[in-house]
């Protein structure tokens, strides 16, 4: 199996002026050659209002702060260099990696309230695992929201590949269990399911949820291989509850952070990792296709604080 990352080499430099967008002014706070007082307290602030919240917050201003008590000459990128290895080690282990191959098919189930980025995500993985050589195939979940279904086949047709779907209003699960099935005859590699975001209430939805697991496992005892929670990165904070009741309901194995190149509120997905230490694997920079990388500590990390690689 070719290794599924040989592609995004490339593509993780170029998105990078995305990510300083994202981040709004903290990198450019270093870009003075000595930091002083005022620097640490406008740190303090874009900090907080890019949602890293205080645990982070206070962990890289306190490694900041200490170096420059103790030397009052201190540089913007070498205090930009010890707020990077503060994140560094707060992250560290976060990166999800899949090496497709363990299982044909490998199960993706793409979970998440509406609007959070699930379809356009579904579009990105199905292109992202063509561009590698492999064979995705999609299975449309969102039975409830009328457009859903509409929204899924447009990007499939565009990106032409294979799709099961079903009528409004019918049963996921049954969906779900084509989809596996045809995928298996097909000789698909990935199936990556795109599931409802919001039914009648949120009781259901889990339900839903728990019957697509269920209904897979007659299939596959493993699938999903994989749950990954897509939650817009432009909540902020808010996200972080959001993935806690997911996780406990459905019990996830990863995050996709979407719309990470619109937002100045980028910080938030370390809160998510830290309280659920749950990998990031995929962040969403952008509506198209090709907008779509894996979560690098490195580049995130480097991104914020504006040093150059
Ligand atoms: N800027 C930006 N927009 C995004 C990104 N991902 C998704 N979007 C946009 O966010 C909106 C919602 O995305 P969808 O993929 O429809 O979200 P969903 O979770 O499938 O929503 P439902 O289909 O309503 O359940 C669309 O307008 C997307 O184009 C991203 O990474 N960046």
């Amino acid at each position: 199996m070719k290794s599924f990352f040989s592609k995004f080499k490339e593509g993780l430099k170029k998105s990078t002026p995305t990510f300083y967008k994202a981040f709004g002014k903290v990198g450019g706070l270093f870009s003075g050659k000595t930091i002083d007082a005022d620097t640490l307290d406008e740190l303090e602030e874009a900090l907080y209002m890019a949602d890293f919240g205080v645990e982070t917050t206070e962990e890289i201003l306190g490694a900041i702060r200490e170096a420059y008590r103790e030397n009052k000459e201190l540089r913007g990128q070498e205090a930009a260099q010890i707020g990077t290895h503060v994140l560094e080690s707060v992250l560290e282990g976060s990166e999800g990696r899949i090496e497709p191959g363990a299982h044909k098919p490998e199960v993706i189930a793409l979970i998440g309230v509406n609007g959070s980025g699930k379809t356009t995500t579904t579009a990105k993985l199905a292109h992202l695992f063509k561009e590698d050589g492999l064979k995705p195939l999609v299975g449309a979940c969102d039975t409830f929201r009328a457009a859903a279904n509409e929204q899924v086949r447009t990007w499939c047709e565009r990106l032409d590949v294979e799709l099961v779907a079903s009528q409004h209003g019918a049963d996921s699960a049954a969906v779900a269990y084509d989809a596996y099935a045809a995928a298996k005859s097909r000789g698909a590699d990935v199936l990556i399911l795109d599931t409802a975001g919001r039914l009648h209430n949120k009781a259901n939805l889990m339900k839903e949820l728990q019957k697509i697991r269920r209904v897979l496992q007659k299939h596959d005892e493993a699938a999903p291989h994989h749950s990954w929670l897509v939650i817009d990165g432009s909540i902020g904070s808010n996200s972080i509850e959001q993935a806690r009741v997911f996780h406990e309901a459905f019990g996830l194995t990863g995050i996709i952070v979407t719309k990470l190149d619109g937002t100045s509120r980028g910080g938030a997905l370390v809160g998510i990792y830290r309280e659920l230490k749950l990998p990031i694997y995929f962040v969403g920079l952008g509506e198209q296709p090709e907008d779509f990388q894996p979560f690098s500590i490195h580049h995130y990390t480097h991104a914020l604080f504006g040093v150059e690689d």
